[in-house]
């Protein structure tokens, strides 16, 4: 399996303060691998190391074979990179079409269209504002806007956050889908059973360090040591069952 993303030994700073430790992580070509860690792991920071919005200080990020440690974000993405930060960031004054007619057409199998039939909870909702939408759909619109760039490996930061436990694992179950379809997906979760169930493989940050590096199903089927890794509270535990 040819790798998508190879990062190597990163070492991440704001400022003064030292986040990352040597973070290496690889995603597979098809491959969907879970990030997970507890409040302040440095997962977001991972993410904006490989994206270039944050240089790490020492380490490499590769995408697709090729060296882009200190590239802008922009040329990281249009290598065929798409990332949904968190936190929803659509047009709220712009209906729902109108915040997928924003992105540049690009060639590829995802268009208005087929991303309607992925979130047909979009296409009911249509003509109605970003601002009205409730948070999953907001959380659907924004993986959305990203699927029509056509990316070859998707980033997904905390997709569940701030969800009820339903949209949730319709969200999720949408990941899924992607996957199925051949993304490549690295999803970052704090929900770490949910993401789990999905993945392929996961990493388990604490403090800047990766602590877990293996099998997705190996770890969930370890509930002392997701939860002393993890920290995953019963809540996330009560949502799967
Ligand atoms: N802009 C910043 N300047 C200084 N420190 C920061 C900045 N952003 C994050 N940090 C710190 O870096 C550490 C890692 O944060 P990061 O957001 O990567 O964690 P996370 O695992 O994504 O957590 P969360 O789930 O809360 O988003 C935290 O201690 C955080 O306080």
């Amino acid at each position: 399996m040819s790798a998508v993303l190879e990062a190597e030994g990163l070492q991440t700073y704001y400022g003064k303060s030292h986040i990352l430790h040597g973070v290496s992580l690889t995603v597979g070509e098809g491959e969907l691998v879970a990030l997970l860690g507890r409040n302040g792991a440095g997962k977001t920071t991972t993410m904006r190391s490989i994206m270039g919005l944050t240089v790490p200080r020492e380490g490499r990020v590769k995408l697709f074979g090729r060296d882009t440690t200190g590239k802008p974000p922009y040329r990281v993405a249009n290598l065929g990179v798409g990332y949904v930060p968190e936190g929803r960031k659509i047009f709220g004054h712009l209906t729902v079409h109108e915040n997928l007619l924003v992105p540049p057409q690009t060639k590829g199998p995802w268009t208005i269209e087929t991303v309607y039939r992925l979130f047909p909870r979009l296409d009911e909702r249509r003509t109605s504002k970003g601002g009205r939408l409730s948070g999953g759909e907001q959380e659907m619109l924004s993986i959305a806007r990203a699927l029509l760039l056509n990316p070859k490996f998707l980033i997904l930061d905390e997709p569940s956050q701030g969800l009820a436990p339903v949209i949730v694992q319709e969200v999720m179950r949408t990941v899924g889908r992607m996957k199925s379809e051949g993304m490549s997906i690295l999803l970052v979760e704090q929900n770490a059973f949910l993401a789990l169930e999905l993945a392929d493989r996961a990493y388990v940050l604490s403090d800047g360090e990766v602590v877990y590096d293996g099998a997705a199903a190996t770890l969930a089927d370890d509930r002392a040591r997701m939860e002393q890794l993890a920290g995953v509270s019963h809540a996330a535990v009560d949502i799967r069952h």
